[in-house]
């Protein structure tokens, strides 16, 4: 693991001085993924179904968020050129962090979704839906949203949990004062409200922190029991990579695991054993592969692999909907880092950590 960014705590703004260098990316220049919906059409597409919801959240008399909102969150957390906090899809308060070496994220308060991945070439690696909204009216169909506190469907609550639709707040931004090392980095909280626990009486603390390191894109997720009682939870990082073509994507890394089968009917899966070097797609997909290493490849068809490296997520889910979504099928698959096979239980005072980094190679 490379050197963590150094703390900063963002109320007083932090300028990175010092010469600007940066650092050797994980694939400068990898040709990524581009299908009918390329990265700069789907970017624009984004930034009209931006302008569209934001239209009717004013027709509708819906505040997102004012301008002055999030003007005061970026004089509270913003580190100029680093890490700052924008309007992004459709008006949503929106941490950028920039790194030194031109590689940007973009992660919403509501929801604490990634929306956005690029290479310092400028290339998206991750996928958002066409019919993604960014009025709040629900969640963000697309990028890295999270399933909190239960994976899939529940009798108690909405599908995938209640973390993907709520707002989380700003706990701290950083940069690393290293010259050669400037991780810009942003730590979003969730904690209980009425909302939440009309669904899951339980007191909790995810603290999530999203950071850059080059190109590579880092995600630190801890959740803290901070009730009197213990609860179990189920999570995942729905993660929507963009591919050339879902039938010329692969996912290496899965051999010989045992997977859940939820094409049929997710509540009652079927199991399964993989005997595929690599999942390719030739129909709907929808597979939870039990007790995963912590190292799985997606080959974008384009010559390069998105590589997601994970510690203490237990499950990867593959997701491809296939012709239900006949827009954007071809365009992404779903390879998600998931804590859903065993659930996790926290007593009072416990917490659970997990961390996933992505990165693009060359094949
Ligand atoms: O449409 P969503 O609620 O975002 O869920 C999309 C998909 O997420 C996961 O990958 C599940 O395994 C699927 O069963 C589900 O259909």
């Amino acid at each position: 693991m490379a050197c963590r960014a150094v703390a900063f705590a963002a109320q007083a703004p932090f300028t990175a001085g010092g010469r600007s260098r940066s650092r050797a990316g994980v694939a400068h220049g990898a040709p990524l993924a581009r299908p009918a919906t390329s990265s700069s059409g789907l970017a624009t597409q984004r930034q009209r179904a931006a302008g569209r919801r934001a239209t009717l959240a004013v027709r509708a008399g819906v505040t997102v968020a004012s301008a002055a909102d999030i003007e005061a969150l970026n004089k509270h957390f913003g580190i100029p050129g680093r890490v700052d906090v924008i309007a992004g899809p459709g008006g949503l308060p929106t941490v950028r962090l920039q790194h030194a070496c031109g590689s940007s994220a973009e992660v919403t308060l509501f929801g604490a979704c990634i929306t956005s991945w690029k290479q310092a070439s400028g290339d998206e690696v991750l996928y958002m839906r066409p019919d993604a909204v960014f009025d709040k009216s629900k969640p963000i169909s697309g990028g890295i949203p999270h399933c909190f506190p239960q994976f899939g469907p529940s009798d108690k609550m909405q599908q995938h949990g209640f973390a993907r639709n709520v707002d989380w707040q700003i706990a701290s931004t950083s940069a690393d004062p290293q010259p050669d090392d400037r991780d810009p980095e942003v730590t979003l909280v969730l904690t209980e409200n009425e909302y939440t626990k009309s669904m899951w009486p339980h007191s909790f603390r995810v603290v999530y922190s999203v950071a850059l390191h080059g190109e590579l894109l880092r995600a630190d997720m801890r959740v803290l029991n901070t009730g009197l009682k213990p609860f179990d939870f189920t999570a995942a990082l729905h993660t929507y990579i963009e591919v050339v073509d879902v039938e010329q994507a692969k996912v290496s890394g899965l051999k010989g695991l045992t997977y859940l089968d939820k094409t049929a009917d997710p509540k009652k899966p079927v199991e399964k054993k993989e005997e595929r070097e690599e999942v390719t797609f030739t129909g709907p997909t929808d597979s939870v592969y039990l007790k995963a290493k912590d190292y799985v490849e997606l080959d974008v068809g384009s010559g390069a692999a998105v590589t997601i490296t994970s510690n203490k997520w237990s499950d990867v889910v593959v997701w491809s909907p296939w012709t239900a979504m006949p827009d954007c099928y071809r365009s992404f698959v779903c390879v998600e880092n998931a804590q859903f096979s065993t659930p996790v239980t926290l007593k009072p005072g416990e917490f659970w950590r997990s961390q996933c980094e992505w990165a693009v190679k060359d094949l």
